[in-house]
């Protein structure tokens, strides 16, 4: 795959993307946390890249969000999102998910996200998720006492890329790799040439190293799973609470991570416990059982009288005769039983099998001397016989553990994928749930439409609750509310104008990227593009003014079937102005097929100046109650609300029989 054809990829990232085992699975399926596992790239330049793969797929040019204002919609509805996320992979994975005009890729997300309303967010997954994190390839891994062999210049560079934890070593001949076997344990020939070649110590003739990473380097694959042992039974947990078919058996793989040490090393064998706390104890063994034997023997020549021959008594004084003589003589029975007290201690103390310690016996002499002392010689050689027992049982163990592991770490790599995937889906799950979403429905053209009020084109939304009101979402008034074509919409002050706008965008967006929205029912067009310009605060300077005239000139060109929210534009520039330049804006975009919705105070004064029926709407104050307004949040079709200036005047006029109050009403 030509991975520089993505867009935001350049060389670099290409080169990273190409050493990754499956980028380009994980480029089709989203999937950030392998993507990530590429050198040097993070979470987030890795949802970058996904989105630029996606775009490409489905040929989308990234201009679905038109100005400032949408693109804020679109941050918040994924921090909506990523609220209800456990895992920070599933919080850079919900970027993956974007507003687009591409109907495949919303059917895609579409498809995607039917499946997740049905996961049950429940509270023991939630808590299972927590310790889940993408799998992290093993590092710091350096064997010394291994190397590869080559005499081909090729193969070495190619060997030095896939084995760094390897020495790689250049060899002519049968020699050479004889000397490299004197000073390594082990030397992996690669060379089909070597087969058959006779060199004493560990050589293996592997040239088919390269496709048995875990037979070469077992380390390797030891570490993966020690260093990411935590991630793998979170995963396996998220699987049994969650009744998820899990890719492997979980008692077998959690029976193969208890045999492993968070360093890699080998826990749970006897034997090897045996031989390595034989290693560890046999000095200190030796000399308790040295003393044990001197106590012994001392006891015993305590408790005799030894009978000495004037002979042996001069020989003794005269010749400084040792007194290892008279022992052999007279108290050889009690030298015997201590040395077997001594042997017996050794043997027991280090738990040595028969073989092992026929050398122990050897490390107490038969030949009398007092006190008692053990063979250096005799005891360095059972410690090189219990270390090479050792070092073979661990790497019998290491061997064994890797090649069952290796057979796991696909079906892991799979299983904890599933883990963050249910992630993502159960934060859709759960923003469905909490925001009582419903799955919009798309109107392919105008003549598929259902709902009377418009040409079928445009948007309707019945019920629609906006998450992103500064009051809580119980709290919060449905709002039902359609448009097709160019609307003006007007309304009371605090009426809910700009969060109808919000309400508009929010489902607009959600429901360009595939998720469900916050209503009982949706139907729109597919839109090209989202253009929400934001309310301005005050008048533009002349600079300002003149660079919004120009965006909307930009505005009534290019794409047909976009949608444009606008927020109070006549705050831009004086009142008549303001009119006027609303009003050309409004015939212009009349004469494409644009969605439009304008809030503005000066619908009359617009309406004025337009040379077309411009239509509008209006949020109606039903009434004031305790001096507040109640408002009908749901705007009026073809219905210019009155002021809450107007309506305050009526209630003065109702209240006051002078007239003034009704003459001022009659202005209205
Ligand atoms: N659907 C709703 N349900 C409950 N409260 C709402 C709803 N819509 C708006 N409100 C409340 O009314 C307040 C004012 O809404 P908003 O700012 O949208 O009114 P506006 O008509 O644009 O006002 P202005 O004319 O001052 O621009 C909001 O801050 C919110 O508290």
């Amino acid at each position: 795959m030509e991975f520089e054809s993505i867009p935001g990829v350049g060389e670099k990232t290409a080169k990273s993307l190409s050493k990754l085992d499956g980028a380009e699975r994980a480029l089709a399926a989203g999937d950030v946390a392998t993507l990530a596992r590429a050198p040097g790239l993070t979470e987030g330049r890795a949802a970058a890249i996904a989105r630029g793969a996606i775009r490409r797929r489905h040929d989308d040019d990234g201009g679905f969000l038109a100005t400032d204002r949408a693109r804020e919609v679109y941050r918040d509805v994924l921090a909506l999102l990523r609220d209800r996320t456990v895992t920070t992979y599933a919080a850079k994975r919900l970027e993956t998910f974007f507003p687009t005009a591409s109907a495949s890729r919303i059917e895609e997300v579409r498809e995607f996200a039917e499946t997740a309303v049905e996961r049950d967010p429940d509270a023991d997954v939630l808590a299972a998720l927590d310790g889940v994190e993408p799998l992290e390839s093993a590092s710091g891994i350096r064997v010394r006492e291994r190397c590869l062999a080559t005499a081909d210049a090729e193969r070495y560079a190619a060997a030095k890329d896939a084995f760094p934890e390897l020495s790689v070593e250049v060899v002519e001949d049968a020699r050479g790799l004889s000397e490299l076997a004197r000073s390594y344990a082990t030397v992996v020939a690669l060379d089909e040439a070597f087969a058959g070649v006779d060199v004493e110590g560990d050589v293996r003739v592997r040239p088919d190293a390269a496709e048995h990473p875990d037979e070469i380097v077992p380390e390797r694959v030891l570490a993966f799973f020690a260093q990411n042992r935590a991630r793998i039974h979170a995963a396996a947990d998220v699987h049994e609470v969650a009744s998820l078919d899990a890719p492997c058996d979980l008692d077998s793989l959690r029976d193969a991570l208890s045999r492993l040490d968070d360093d890699g090393t080998i826990v749970g064998d006897d034997e090897l416990d045996r031989l390595v706390n034989a290693v560890d104890d046999a000095d200190a063994a030796a000399s308790t059982a040295e003393s044990v034997a001197n106590d012994h023997l001392r006891d015993a020549i305590r408790e005799r009288d030894v009978t000495i021959e004037g002979t042996d008594f001069l020989s003794l004084v005269e010749q400084g005769a040792r007194v290892d003589s008279l022992l052999s003589r007279e108290l050889e029975d009690q030298y015997a039983d201590a040395v077997a007290t001594a042997r017996d201690h050794l043997v027991e103390s280090l738990s040595l099998r028969p073989e092992e310690a026929d050398i122990a016996t050897r490390v107490f002499t038969d030949d009398p001397s007092f006190p008692v002392g053990y063979d250096e010689e005799m005891l360095a050689r059972l410690r090189t016989e219990l270390k090479t027992g050792r070092d073979r049982r661990a790497v019998r163990l290491k061997r064994e553990l890797a090649a069952d592991l290796s057979d796991l770490r696909d079906p892991v790599n799979e299983m904890v994928t599933d883990a963050l995937e249910l992630d993502v889906e159960l934060a859709v799950s759960r923003f469905a749930r909490d925001f009582d979403c419903a799955f919009p429905a798309f109107v392919a053209d105008g003549s598929d439409a259902e709902s009377a009020d418009d040409d079928g084109d445009g948007f309707r939304i019945d019920g629609g609750r906006s998450p992103l009101l500064d009051v809580p979402f119980d709290a919060v008034d449905p709002v039902d509310y359609g448009v097709s074509g160019v609307t003006l919409l007007s309304g009371v002050n605090s009426g809910g104008k700009t969060s109808t706008l919000d309400l508009v965008a929010l489902v607009v967006v959600l429901a360009h990227m595939g998720l469900p929205v916050p209503a009982e029912r949706v139907e729109l067009e597919r839109f090209s593009e989202l253009h929400y310009y934001a309310k301005s605060q005050g008048t533009l300077d002349a600079g300002a003014f003149e660079s919004t005239l120009r965006d909307f000139r930009e505005l009534v060109d290019g794409e047909t079937n976009r949608l444009v929210l606008v927020d109070e534009l006549e705050s831009i520039t004086e009142p008549g102005a303001s009119a006027k330049i609303i009003a050309g804006i409004l015939e212009a975009l009349d004469d494409q097929a644009t969605t439009a919705v304008f809030v503005s105070h000066l619908a009359d004064e617009i309406r004025e100046a337009a040379t077309f029926g411009v239509a509008v709407d209006g949020i109606e104050a039903v009434g004031l109650a305790d001096g507040e307004l109640v408002v009908n949040r749901s705007p009026v079709k073809d219905h210019l609300a009155r002021s809450t200036p107007e309506l305050i005047v009526e209630k003065l006029a109702g209240e006051d029989a002078s007239g003034f109050y009704d003459r001022l009403l009659e202005k209205f």
